[in-house]
């Protein structure tokens, strides 16, 4: 029997199952061979700028003048620009060539947040290997929005990382861009006969013009746990601000989160099955960080994470948890 490529062995092991799920949704699944025939091409040439790149190393999706970049390695989104204006921060030190975790963009954490001191993820490195993982582009869902697919199976994670983690899953993260907004869709499937706990979370980091002037709505009475002073507590402010190194996990925050610079609103965040929020801003300590350019950067940016942390989700044989994030872009 003539052998069988990852690539071919993730769509036969996984896709199949989610192009009967899409079907149902009526949404419409090409598979990637299609993206480079003709036929595909043709059915775009209405629109002057070709909607999909596709390189060996990254996708780009463009869609009524905003844009959408997504690394292989990792399924990292390195760039999201609405209107020609980047949304997100990309250390100028990250390092793209898959020997690391991307500083920058949205990073995907999975199957344990941070470092886990026991159970089954310990042995797994800070944030898991969704980051560390290339994943497999699956091709396009929608045309509007626009969205495509990646998908992550245990064939894609390095045997090493496998060991420490032996558990059967399937990772399908779709990526639809829209005029304004970022839709990303983490589905976690459990296709093995064990059932096994995750963590998980979108680690987006946005751009921000002035650290100083940027507050975050939405977290006010929620539970806190801070990791800078290793104190639990509820939080009384209305706008969060950051004058200091900031890392805290907010529990169970019910409403969207709203970034603002200035009082004015940059970005609202919306979540679905994920329901705890990190700020995360490393101040001055970005030095430590060896991948972390300029060192003022960090001025320019703040970590606003969905997820799904303060917990572990079990997923059962056969079980599917579905984790959606969609950020809105204003000015
Ligand atoms: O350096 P890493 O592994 O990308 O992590 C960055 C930060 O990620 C945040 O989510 C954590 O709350 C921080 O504790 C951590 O420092």
């Amino acid at each position: 029997m003539a052998e069988v490529r990852p690539h071919a062995r993730f769509l036969m092991k996984h896709c199949f199952q989610k192009l009967l799920s899409h079907r149902s949704s009526s949404l419409v699944f090409r598979k990637q061979p299609l993206f480079s025939s003709t036929s595909f091409i043709r059915s775009f040439n209405h629109i002057s700028t070709m909607p999909i790149d596709q390189t060996e190393k990254d996708v780009t999706l463009t869609y009524a003048g905003s844009s959408v970049k997504v690394l292989l390695h990792g399924a990292n989104i390195l760039s999201w620009k609405v209107n020609g204006a980047e949304k997100l921060f990309l250390s100028e030190g990250a390092i793209l060539d898959g020997s690391k975790a991307v500083r920058g963009g949205v990073p995907l954490v999975f199957p344990v947040f941070g470092k886990a001191t026991s159970g089954p993820t310990a042995t797994l490195p800070q944030h898991g290997f969704a980051r560390l993982s290339t994943w497999e582009f699956l091709g396009q869902t929608t045309e509007s929005p626009l969205a495509v697919q990646f998908g992550l199976g245990p064939e894609n994670v390095s045997e090493e990382l496998r060991s420490a983690w032996p558990y059967n899953f399937t990772l399908i993260y779709t990526v639809s861009l829209g005029e304004d907004t970022l839709e990303t869709s983490l589905s976690i499937s459990n296709p093995g006969d064990v059932a096994w706990d995750f963590q998980t979370l979108l680690h987006t980091y946005f751009y921000i013009p002035d650290v100083d002037k940027v507050a975050v709505t939405g977290l006010t009475g929620t539970e806190v746990k801070d990791k800078v002073t290793k104190t639990d507590y509820s939080e009384s402010n209305e706008d969060v601000t950051i004058a200091a190194e900031v890392d805290r996990v907010y529990e169970n925050v019910p409403k969207p989160v709203t970034i603002k610079s200035d009082g004015k609103t940059l970005f609202e965040i919306t979540r679905k099955n994920l329901d705890d929020v990190v700020v995360w801003n490393p101040w001055t300590n970005c030095v430590k960080m060896g991948d972390f350019k300029p060192v003022t950067g960090y001025k320019n940016m703040i970590c606003v994470e969905a997820g799904s942390v303060s917990k572990w989700t079990s997923l059962a044989p056969g079980e599917t948890y579905v984790a959606v994030e969609t950020v809105k872009a204003y000015l």
